[in-house]
């Protein structure tokens, strides 16, 4: 695989190669890696190519001309080599390589792949070769300046002429030297005399620019046949042209004509019998003996056929790559070799893109059953990928289904609709037809089996002459109402699925719906023929990146990747960046989450990163790296990050404004997980919107930390809930603060004392008004109460404040602490009161769902009572449900500080992810 390059599907664009922008900056990076994991082929048909190919001379003129200046070539094989060979040796024996441009670049890649060569033990190699990189375009341009009359012709031809006079002078010695350079001296004058005559014509032909062009290849492999002989090994060179006999059969394609090359190879080898041959690729004749190209990826194409013309063990494509990727690497920094692909795959993939090789490379050798293994001559270590008749590693498992993914973007999708068509013989043909009458080309298409409709995608630049077309050729149905529309839908992207064996393995489209429905993608059109080796899926582009990673993360990895919005790193949410920090590294390894902090938003300013921020220096980063603080840029940042599938905002402050968006994060398709009370605990409609939206979407919205912390509180109350237990009541201290005070307010502390410590030890609210208000553990008795299907408001719960009114006023949470003292007096008095009694005071909550109330109080139980038990800033709550009747189901421990509430978000993080799809 070269590149994970879309081909335009244009007929005439077809194989035109363009190099994608870097789509991540953290690819932008690695920009030395995947130099060597993607190349970008050279376009042999390049754009000088097609317009040489449009004029032509009656064939048997200038077929006569090539055929003269086809003889000095001729005599590559030796006199002295020749020897009768009754049978063509086939078979076992034959080992056949391809080396492009890139491997032949200099003389001391040459020599490597002459090592390379040679280090094959097999009994006879056949080693196909392209020209140095360059040469085939420095070729069509010689011709192309040469037709428009420019003579600077002379000076490209001479530039061709150095670069292998040198590199050859770098390569050889002695006589093999002096040999080669009296063949390029011929050649070079040669090609001045024709391109002479180009150049007063004023075009060239079709077959005189195939024959100019392909000299490339003739020299390189002249040289590393040269080269290989250096060693002693005897070696001869083959011109393919020759051997390899191809008919024309339509734009810028040939056909192979097996027996007539196979006659011609036969007769090749009672010539020249050598164990090693070196042999052009890329070009051939047509059966009148007229020089052609096997045209794009024709070097590949010349190798394969070879393979199946002397039935070769295995074909290797050496390039610069170290197999096929899983996914194209700059989208998918997961994207993994793979071992095996079977030839279906392959070709499924090379047309979706992923420029594995050409489909009809792959033809030549599938007949026989040779494998073809891609390998990387720069990391000769890695084993490649092998094509093959049926991948090796075949363990049975969902995941092993799915071997690749790949993407084309820049579609618009047609859509044809109306009660007319059904039944009706002949719409797909009237569809068809005008599309095709615009010259378009049809990359998908899906129709119900309603016949209401059908959809096709075809390139975006195609769209607009094939709407015009089809309302051209619909105008009557239209009006008559036959057909109820002509639609097109705009950027789109097809994300295409390969594997064999998806044909036969129930839920392998399952798992990709999920995966796609769980990163909240939008699925457009479908398609997916009865070969069952591809699942197309048509989506809107600005998802394509994001759904390829959600597919090939859950197929590969099962890795969830969850793109994380930290807003609010005051104590809860530095606590938990510390315990990401911790963490993180551990969850990759062993669970397979990658956990990315993409930003950290403060009230004041904020911290952006496009890869995740470095956990380890978040704090003096969010010092000299931060920005103005931005909510919507913040957000936007998040969602508009498409290489991580899933997206979290964490909301970690205690603001109002901040929890009113949560409806429209999930609308977009963001997760949200908080401990802010205030989203569940303010207005019943917008809590029952927000909730409404949540259930009927693929997003989650999780806050097990608004009620007791890290206790869980509300996973119990769902798990009795969704498990058909019916809520009777639900009684208990919720406020750690509040817990803590009555705990320690003992012997001679101080009320205002214990308050100050309980704020110390972060168990307060930022303001503690709104926990000695009674305001907090409200919002918890209405966050179960609601939970419990109760419909009430803050309002409606009567509530003990311990605020005295003249505090209430204070302006401030520091004003309210220092004004305090000043009540310690009445707190001494309530206090000895209860406990002149026996009794102790314990601040709770109730819910009673049978009456649909709730209430808040500051109440005295007996000292062998459980609430009286409690000890630091303990939580305890009891639920007594239909099940739990005589004995009440009983959650008890620490309900508030920094890190069992940090836990208790983390913990929602994990939830999360394991929603997502991470193993559990
Ligand atoms: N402390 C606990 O034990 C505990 C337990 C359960 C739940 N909680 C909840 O956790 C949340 C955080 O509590 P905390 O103790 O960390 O409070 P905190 O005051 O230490 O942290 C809140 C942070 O949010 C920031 N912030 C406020 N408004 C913001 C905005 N609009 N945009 C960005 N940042 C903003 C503040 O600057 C501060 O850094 C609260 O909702 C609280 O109810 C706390
Ligand atoms: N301030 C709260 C934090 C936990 O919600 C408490 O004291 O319980
Ligand atoms: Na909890």
């Amino acid at each position: 695989m070269r590149s994970l390059t879309v081909a335009s599907r244009h007929p005439g664009a077809a194989f035109s190669t363009r190099r994608r922008p870097l789509l991540h900056p953290a690819a932008a990076g690695r920009d030395s890696t995947f130099q060597r994991c993607w190349r970008w082929e050279k376009t042999q048909d390049s754009s000088f190519g097609s317009s040489l190919r449009t004029s032509r001379l009656p064939r048997t003129v200038h077929g006569d001309i090539l055929k003269n200046l086809l003889a000095p070539t001729a005599g590559a094989v030796s006199v002295e080599q020749a020897e009768a060979i009754a049978d063509l040796p086939k078979g076992e024996m034959w080992s056949v390589h391809k080396f492009g441009g890139t491997c032949m670049g200099t003389s001391e890649r040459i020599h490597n792949v002459a090592d390379i060569v040679l280090r094959d033990p097999s009994e006879r190699k056949l080693v196909v070769v392209s020209a140095m990189s360059k040469v085939t375009d420095m070729m069509y341009n010689l011709v192309n300046k040469a037709q428009s009359r420019d003579d600077s012709y002379i000076a490209v031809l001479d530039e061709v002429f150095d670069k292998h006079m040198t590199t050859a002078k770098d390569l050889l010695a002695g006589e093999d030297l002096a040999r080669f350079l009296s063949q390029l001296h011929a050649d070079i004058s040669n090609l001045k005399a024709m391109l002479r005559a180009i150049y007063i014509a004023g075009h060239a032909t079709e077959s005189f620019s195939d024959f100019v062009v392909g000299h490339g290849e003739l020299w390189s492999a002249q040289m590393l046949s040269y080269a290989i002989q250096k060693s002693g090994t005897p070696c001869s060179w083959m011109d393919t042209r020759e051997v390899l006999v191809v008919n024309p059969s339509g734009a810028n394609q040939v056909d192979p004509d097996y027996l007539e090359s196979e006659k011609r190879l036969e007769k090749w080898f009672s010539r020249c019998p050598a164990e090693t041959i070196i042999a052009t690729g890329f070009i051939a004749s047509t059966p009148e003996n007229i020089p052609t190209t096997l045209k794009r990826d024709g070097s590949d194409f010349s190798a394969a056929i070879i393979g199946s013309l002397v039935k070769a063990r295995q074909v290797t494509i050496w390039t610069d790559v170290d197999g096929v990727f899983s996914a194209d690497p700059r989208k998918v920094s997961e994207a993994v070799i793979l071992s095996t692909l079977s030839y279906q795959e392959a070709w499924e993939m090379s047309y979706f893109g992923a420029n594995v090789l050409h489909p009809r490379t792959i033809i030549p050798v599938m007949k026989y059953n040779i494998p073809i293994v891609i390998r990387n001559i720069f990391n000769t270590s890695a084993p490649g990928t092998m094509i093959c008749q049926q991948p090796a590693n075949e363990n049975g498992d969902l995941e092993a289904c799915v071997k690749a993914f790949a993407t084309i973007d820049k579609l618009a999708l047609v859509n044809v609709e109306g009660t007319g068509m059904a039944g009706v013989p002949g719409t797909a043909n009237a569809i068809f037809g005008a599309v095709k009458d615009v010259g378009a080309n049809v990359i998908m298409i899906s129709q119900a089996s309603s016949e209401h409709s059908v959809c096709f995608a075809v390139p975006e630049k195609e769209v607009a002459l094939v709407s015009a077309a089809l309302h051209a050729r619909f105008r009557e149905a239209l009006a008559a109402g036959r057909l109820s529309k002509v639609e097109v839908i705009h950027n789109c992207s097809i994300l295409a699925t390969v594997g064999l064996r998806m044909a036969s393995t129930p839920g392998v489209s399952a798992t990709l719906f999920d995966a796609l429905a769980k990163a909240n993608i939008n699925v457009r059109a479908i398609a997916q023929g009865c070969s069952e080796y591809n699942i197309t899926i048509v989506l809107k582009q600005e998802d394509c990146v994001r759904a390829l990673r959600a597919a090939h993360s859950r197929f590969f990895l099962s890795k969830t990747t969850l793109a994380v919005g930290i807003i609010g790193p005051g104590l809860i949410g530095r606590t938990l960046l510390n315990q990401l920090k911790d963490q993180a590294a551990v969850l990759k390894e062993n669970m397979n989450i990658d956990l990315r902090v993409m930003g950290i938003a403060g009230s004041r300013t904020m911290l952006l990163s496009d890869i995740g921020v470095d956990l380890t220096q978040w704090k003096e980063k969010l010092q000299t790296e931060a920005e103005p603080a931005n909510l919507d840029k913040f957000v936007h940042h998040l969602s508009e990050n498409h290489f991580f599938p899933n997206r979290v905002l964490v909301d970690c402050t205690a603001d109002t404004s901040v929890a009113s968006h949560y409806y429209d994060w999930l609308k977009k398709g963001i997760h949200v997980i908080t401990p802010n009370k205030k989203a569940n605990s303010g207005p019943l409609d917008r809590y029952l919107k927000l909730r409404t939206l949540q259930r009927a979407s693929y997003t989650h919205y999780f806050y097990e930390a608004t009620v007791g912390a890290g206790l869980p509180i509300i996973s119990t109350l769902r798990g009795l809930l969704e498990t058909g237990d019916k809520i009777l009541r639900i009684e208990g201290i919720f406020s750690g603060t509040l817990s803590y005070i009555f705990n320690n307010f003992e012997g001679a502390r101080t009320f205002s004392d214990v308050v100050a410590e309980a704020k110390k030890a972060g168990y307060t609210e930022p303001d503690p008004r709104d926990d000695l208000s009674g305001t907090d553990v409200a919002r918890k008795v209405i966050i179960l109460a609601r939970e419990s299907g109760l419909g009430l408001e803050l309002s409606d719960i009567p509530v003990r404040s311990l605020v005295p009114e003249a505090l209430k006023s204070c302006t401030s949470a520091d004003e309210y602490m220092q004004k305090l003292p000043s009540f310690d007096e009445d707190w001494a008095r309530e206090r000895k009161n209860a406990e002149a009694a026996g009794e102790v005071l314990r601040y709770v909550g109730v819910v009673d769902v049978v009456n649909k109330k709730g209430q808040v109080e500051l109440r005295a139980y007996k000292r062998d009572h459980p609430f009286a038990q409690l000890s630091g800033s303990d939580n305890i709550i009891a639920f007594t449900t239909s099940r739990y009747k005589d004995q009440p189901l009983i959650v008890r421990g620490p309900g508030a500080g920094a890190e069992v509430t940090a836990g208790g978000v983390f913990c929602d993080i994990l939830r999360l992810s394991s929603y997502l799809g991470a193993p559990s």
